[in-house]
Formats: structure tokens, C-alpha cells, sequence
């Protein structure tokens, strides 16, 4: 994708036992993405990364064991016209409670399959819960 600023993040998939992958809306945002963000000068890796977004976002603790890369994708961005955003994408398990933190004004657990007209960012409705459809 070659038009407009790019912004990297780290995005995580959160599933619970029957498929549902986890959604946030941000504050102030009109659509659903995944948790994660973009990386601080300080994270170690691509999962440390993670786990703080989550803290952040959500006060669970995410598991290092058992991630697994999804893939690197890239879509306009949700909440920053004319900007790209390229998102390294890990499934990984959470201790929840998952409860949304400031920044997040809600959460949802969807079903990749029956998305329906919600609200959703392009990354995930095109890129990240297709993959997820039927697997798991
Ligand atoms: N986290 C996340 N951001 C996404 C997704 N899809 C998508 O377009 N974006 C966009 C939203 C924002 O324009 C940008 C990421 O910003 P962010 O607000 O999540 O990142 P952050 O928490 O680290 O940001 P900041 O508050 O520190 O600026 O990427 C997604 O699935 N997850």
C-alpha cells in the first residue's frame, strides 16, 4: 500500500471458547479493532508490546507461551484519516478479567463469521477476522 503516512503497530487476537475474537472501541472512536498500538521506544519485542497494550487497554495479563504470529497486514488507518496502518498480528491467551481501562470505551466479543453491520475497522474486517472464520 503506497499512499499516506504509515503507522506500525502490534494487534492482538483474543478468543474464548467458542470462536469469539475480542474487540475495543476506543474513545471518541466509531469503530471496532483489535487491542494493541504502537510500539514504545522501551518494548522489547513485538509481545512486549503486546502485553502492555492489553494491560493498558484492557488490565489482563497476556501469556507469552503459546503466541502465534498471524501476519503482517496493512489497511487505512481506523482513527487517523489519510494514514496507513501496518499491524504485526499475534493470537495469543489473556488471564481476563477483561475490563475496558480509560482509554477504551467499550468492549465486544464477535463472531468472525456473523459480523453483521457493526461498526469495524478495515484491517480487521478485511484482513484479520476473514482469517479467523472457520479455524479455531
Ligand atoms: N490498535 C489498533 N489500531 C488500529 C487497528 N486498526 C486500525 O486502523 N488502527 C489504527 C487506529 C489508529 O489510527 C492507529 C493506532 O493507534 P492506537 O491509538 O491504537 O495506538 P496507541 O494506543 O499506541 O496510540 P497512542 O494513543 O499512543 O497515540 O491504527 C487495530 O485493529 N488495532
Amino acid at each position: 500500500m503506497s499512499s499516506g503516512k504509515l503507522i506500525r503497530i502490534v494487534a492482538a487476537v483474543i478468543r474464548d471458547g467458542q470462536g469469539r475474537v475480542l474487540l475495543v472501541r476506543k474513545r471518541g472512536a466509531a469503530v471496532w479493532q483489535q487491542p494493541g498500538g504502537k510500539r514504545d521506544a522501551d518494548d522489547g519485542d513485538d509481545l512486549h508490546t503486546l502485553a502492555r497494550e492489553l494491560h493498558e487497554e484492557l488490565g489482563c495479563r497476556m501469556q507469552r507461551e503459546g503466541a502465534q504470529w498471524l501476519g503482517c497486514f496493512s489497511a487505512a488507518a481506523a482513527n487517523e484519516p489519510g494514514h496507513v496502518v501496518e499491524a504485526e498480528v499475534y493470537e495469543v491467551k489473556a488471564k481476563g478479567p477483561f475490563v475496558a481501562q480509560a482509554e477504551i470505551e467499550g468492549i465486544c466479543w464477535v463472531d468472525p463469521s456473523a459480523l453483521g453491520d457493526l461498526p469495524i475497522a478495515r484491517l480487521s474486517r478485511e484482513s484479520i477476522l476473514p482469517l479467523l472464520v472457520g479455524v479455531g
